[in-house]
């Protein structure tokens, strides 16, 4: 009984250093924004999407950090003026000069409505865009929503397919001309590992005969990249790149809609603390892709990590990308 005991204090106290030294020890993404980089996108026009929250929010403070305007494209205005305010204080805490002010290397934060559930709004956005910004050289498609319950979008899509590709397809095509005009310019979309258990069921694409939250989950995520795959392609020769990524697995707002019970909810907290990565060691390939010299001109990639990482062949299936494409057209309703 004694040797159980002894046995099993042994092994939880194992446990407990095995998962303190996996964080504090673990392999960590180096950041870009330190020492000789802080002034690498001084000048830089940068509109982030979903930039209220995780991976956006902490994209949106590391380019600030380097000297980007950065644009935080949000469907909740009190929410993004919020976390606007608080990355202003962050890096007024962190001994960097007030955003927008001449005094240093600090870029500047900006809040726009839009709303990736709507087209009206995508649209409204858009237009105040070219109203207003003479430029934009970084387009990064990141806000996304997980395994919801089924739900549509104001416009009749699956919640998933609409925000995640829909809404986003929309938005990048109307925001082209700028980029283009702005070139050398880059437009970085966040998918997910998850794509790789995704099928683009054409006959079914709203869900309507059955829906699955995760299968709809990762279908979403396959079909950013095959859309960054087929505007690659489009984008030949422009000076515009378009790469896409994983993230890891993050601790975010992420997983809002995974019902857990009351009790188990610390264990699930602490698994993810140990586990999963802080949404700063997430951002760094999204950083990476918008920001870094090494990465200049590639263009039609799939990255984890900052290094390139090898897609299924689903996920380079050219009749696909390309039908995707055409049906997306119809459904946002921009078909010349
Ligand atoms: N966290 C992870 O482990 C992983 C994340 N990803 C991807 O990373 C991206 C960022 O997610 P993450 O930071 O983790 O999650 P969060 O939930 O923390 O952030 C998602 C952001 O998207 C916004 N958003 C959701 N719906 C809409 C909409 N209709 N219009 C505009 N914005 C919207 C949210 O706004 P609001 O706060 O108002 O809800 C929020 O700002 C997603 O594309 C996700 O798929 C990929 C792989 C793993
Ligand atoms: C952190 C955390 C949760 C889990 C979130 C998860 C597991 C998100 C996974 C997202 C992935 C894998 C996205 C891939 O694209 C819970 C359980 C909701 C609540 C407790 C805190």
């Amino acid at each position: 009984m004694a040797i159980a005991t002894v046995a099993a204090l042994l092994a939880a106290l194992g446990g407990a250093l095995w998962l303190a030294a996996r964080r504090f020890v673990g392999p960590t993404v180096q950041r870009l924004h330190g020492g000789g980089n802080s002034g690498l996108m001084h000048g830089k026009t940068v509109l982030i999407t979903g930039a209220n929250s995780g991976l956006g929010r902490a994209t949106a403070a590391e380019l600030l950090r380097l000297g980007a305007r950065v644009i935080m494209g949000c469907r909740d205005r009190d929410r993004a003026e919020e976390a606007a305010g608080q990355l202003r204080r962050e890096l007024r805490q962190a001994g960097g000069p007030e955003p927008g002010s001449d005094a240093g290397e600090a870029g500047e934060l900006v809040v726009k409505e839009l709303d990736l559930a709507s087209l009206r709004s995508v649209r409204a956005f858009c237009q105040e865009m070219l109203q207003e910004e003479p430029r934009l050289d970084v387009l990064i498609n990141n806000a996304g929503i997980f395994q919801c319950p089924y739900m549509k979008t104001e416009d009749g899509f699956e919640m998933q397919f609409g925000v995640n590709h829909l809404g986003h397809f929309l938005l990048t095509n109307l925001l082209l001309g700028l980029l283009k005009s702005s070139a050398p310019s880059r437009i970085v979309v966040v998918s997910s590992k998850l794509y790789k258990y995704g099928d683009i069921n054409f006959e079914d694409l709203n869900s309507e005969q059955s829906y699955n939250k995760s299968f709809c989950y990762s279908r979403s995520k396959l079909a950013n990249i095959l859309f960054t795959r087929e505007l690659a392609r489009r984008l030949e020769g422009t000076n515009v790149t378009v790469n896409v990524l994983h993230p890891g697995i993050v601790r975010t707002n992420l997983g809002r809609h995974i019902h857990i019970p009351l009790l188990v909810k610390p264990l699930f907290n602490l698994v993810s603390w140990a586990f999963f990565k802080s949404p700063v060691e997430g951002a760094q390939t999204s950083v990476y892709l918008a920001s870094s010299p090494e990465v200049e001109g590639v263009s039609g990639k799939y990255f984890g990590d900052c290094k390139e990482v090898e897609l299924l062949p689903k996920a380079m299936d050219e009749s696909v990308a390309r039908k995707l494409w055409d049906i997306s057209e119809v459904m946002v309703g921009i078909l010349k």
